[in-house]
């Protein structure tokens, strides 16, 4: 009996995206992340590419036991290649991995998938609660990388700004300091 039978998650076809936040540690900085969880449903898709276009990173989740959830992962990617920002960071998630007995996707066939679009990959379990935390903290770690750079380019035009407006402004003082004008008339 899968652990996930016992409990029963938020009603199918009422909500198309759930949020929550949740704050996690990464490299003893605590980072706040906000979630979106998308219906994969058709019929939502009009309102849920709208929720791409501001996401920093995205998990792309296919279920290990339905060879239709993974042939599906192609058609996300395109999706989000097409509404997303560049630079989103992805990863490639096999969820259910407590499905074992049900497994219709390999593990490889997995990493495969992966490894063709650059992204890492986790087989997870939300039910026995396998690779969650990892996949979440290695996701947060891949936008603050890619952010960081865009961090160090800011602080590196804004010093050279400064060190211009500096230069500026010493150049444009008057010929001789105050000190000289002492010495010549009083
Ligand atoms: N065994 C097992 N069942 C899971 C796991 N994760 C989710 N489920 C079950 O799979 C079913 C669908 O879960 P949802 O969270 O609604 O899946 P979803 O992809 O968000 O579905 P949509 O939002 O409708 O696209 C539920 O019955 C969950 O209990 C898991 O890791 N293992």
């Amino acid at each position: 009996v899968s652990p996930c039978n016992t409990h029963s998650g938020p009603a199918s076809g009422i909500h198309c995206v759930d949020f929550k936040m949740k704050t996690i540690e990464v490299d003893g900085i605590k980072v706040r992340i906000q979630i979106w969880d998308t219906a994969g449903q058709e019929r939502y898709q009009t309102i849920t590419k709208q929720y791409y276009r501001r996401a920093q990173g995205i998990f792309l989740v296919y279920d290990i036991s339905s060879e239709r959830s993974y042939q599906h992962i192609m058609k996300w990617v395109s999706d989000v290649d097409e509404y997303a920002p560049e630079g989103v960071q992805k990863i490639l998630i096999g969820n259910k991995a407590d499905e074992e007995q049900k497994r219709q996707v390999g593990r490889e066939q997995g990493q495969q998938l992966a490894r063709e679009y650059g992204m890492d990959f986790y087989e997870t379990s939300a039910c026995t609660n396998v690779n969650i935390k990892e996949s979440f903290t290695r996701l947060t770690e891949l936008v603050l990388q890619a952010h960081r750079k865009e961090l160090d380019g800011l602080r590196t035009r804004a010093s050279n700004e400064l060190a211009l407006a500096e230069l500026e402004e010493e150049e444009g003082k008057p010929e001789g300091s105050v000190n000289s004008s002492k010495t010549c008339w009083c």
